[in-house]
């Protein structure tokens, strides 16, 4: 638990004068805030993998196809084939010291410093996983017997989609199915407009710039995709990501040449959202564009897609198409910029319950 428990808890109940004899003990009155985050694998070993990616590609929301479609390429070839290529990749990005993936570490190091943050106040800070582990229902029962009655989870993806956002919430929903006695609830809501969000990119981007020997000639914010038919039928993220790069363009003074946006990690046959970020690269460095950073601002921390896919994958094929110059400018992460966002947007959020 990430607690702040310092004695200054909320009353266990506002009705003045004392309890029954015979009344059960009361719990203290907290405020929980429930960080959430994708997932992550236990380990980078094929049994591990097969585990994880087996929870995350069962959800509807994920893959909107009919079961008796889907369940039998998702055991067939997708559960046969990719745990391995999977585990390969993860391995080169695990935290070894830690042993988990950096999304992990960089989760929890958020939530410690979000508590931090709340140090002197009724509020207590958990941080779970969509998939994988800590799963979210095994925070809320933390945060229950810690003596929250009031839980707001912080889904920490700045553009909203069904694919994530609203997954992490029917995840917490069903853990709370079976209570007699449910906290009340709130959600977070898209960011991928806020001023702090937008500044912290900003800022990013300038003080990793300064850090490199060449200046690139184009910066691409590179958003994970989604199938377009999801967009069509009305998930709004494509437009969460249009307009976080529309503002980040007005913020630096840069034009849609200068700032491209461009969409990742496809998975499956289907069209996904476009331009895809390997095939702009790859074009980019064919026309002769030498020097290219690119960032991810709808990933709040590092993770497989960023420090992999991008980092390593993207990079040799920028690379291999005849670029000279490449760079990845780290996500948000558990910087001071990265938790002024988390910190302001999951405060303003609470008013009313502190
Ligand atoms: C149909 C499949 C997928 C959809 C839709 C999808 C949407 C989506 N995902 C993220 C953020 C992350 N995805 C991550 C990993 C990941 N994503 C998919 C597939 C879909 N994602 C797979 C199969 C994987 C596993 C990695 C792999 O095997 O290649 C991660 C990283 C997790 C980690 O531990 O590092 C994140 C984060 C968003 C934001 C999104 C839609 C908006
Ligand atoms: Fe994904
Ligand atoms: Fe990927």
């Amino acid at each position: 638990m990430v607690s702040t428990a310092t004695g200054l808890d909320r009353p266990a109940s506002k009705a003045t004068g004392p309890l029954p004899a015979n009344h059960p003990a009361l719990a203290p009155d907290r405020v929980g805030v429930l960080l959430v985050n994708l997932g992550t694998p236990d380990g980078t070993d094929q049994k591990s993998m097969w585990r994880y990616l087996r929870e995350f590609l069962s959800d509807p929301r994920v893959i909107e196809l009919n079961k008796a479609v889907w369940y039998p390429i998702l055991y067939g070839a997708v559960l046969t084939t990719r745990p391995k290529k999977s585990g390969e990749n993860y391995a080169r990005i695990w935290n070894r010291e830690k042993d988990e993936s950096p999304l992990r570490t960089f989760t929890r190091s958020q939530a410690e410093k979000l508590a931090e943050s709340f140090k002197g106040e009724p509020v207590v800070v958990e941080y779970g996983m969509r998939y994988g582990n800590p799963s979210i229902a095994s925070a809320v029962e933390r945060l229950r017997t810690a003596g929250c009655k009031r839980i707001m989870m912080a889904a920490l993806y700045p553009q909203y989609s069904a694919t994530t956002t609203a997954t992490a919430s029917d995840q917490l929903f069903r853990a709370l199915m079976d209570l007699r006695d449910m906290p009340a609830i709130r959600t977070l809501p898209a960011y991928h407009d806020e001023p702090v969000y937008i500044d912290a990119l900003a800022r990013s981007i300038e003080t990793h710039l300064a850090t490199l020997s060449f200046e690139p000639e184009v910066v691409i914010a590179s958003y994970h995709g989604i199938p377009k038919a999801y967009f069509e039928k009305g998930d709004p993220y494509h437009c969460h990501c249009q307009k976080t790069s529309r503002l980040l363009r007005e913020r630096l003074g840069w034009d849609e040449k200068k700032l491209m946006t461009t969409f990742q990690s496809r998975f499956g046959a289907q069209e996904w959202l476009q331009p895809y970020t390997d095939k702009t690269v790859e074009r980019l460095a064919k026309e002769g564009v030498n020097s290219i950073a690119i960032l991810n601002p709808g990933f709040s921390v590092d993770c497989i897609e960023t420090l992999d896919e991008i980092g390593r994958e993207v990079r040799e094929e920028f690379e291999h198409a005849g670029g000279k110059n490449f760079s990845h400018i780290p996500c948000l992460n558990d910087s001071a910029d990265g938790m002024r966002v988390v910190e302001q947007i999951v405060r303003r959020e609470l008013e009313g319950w502190l």
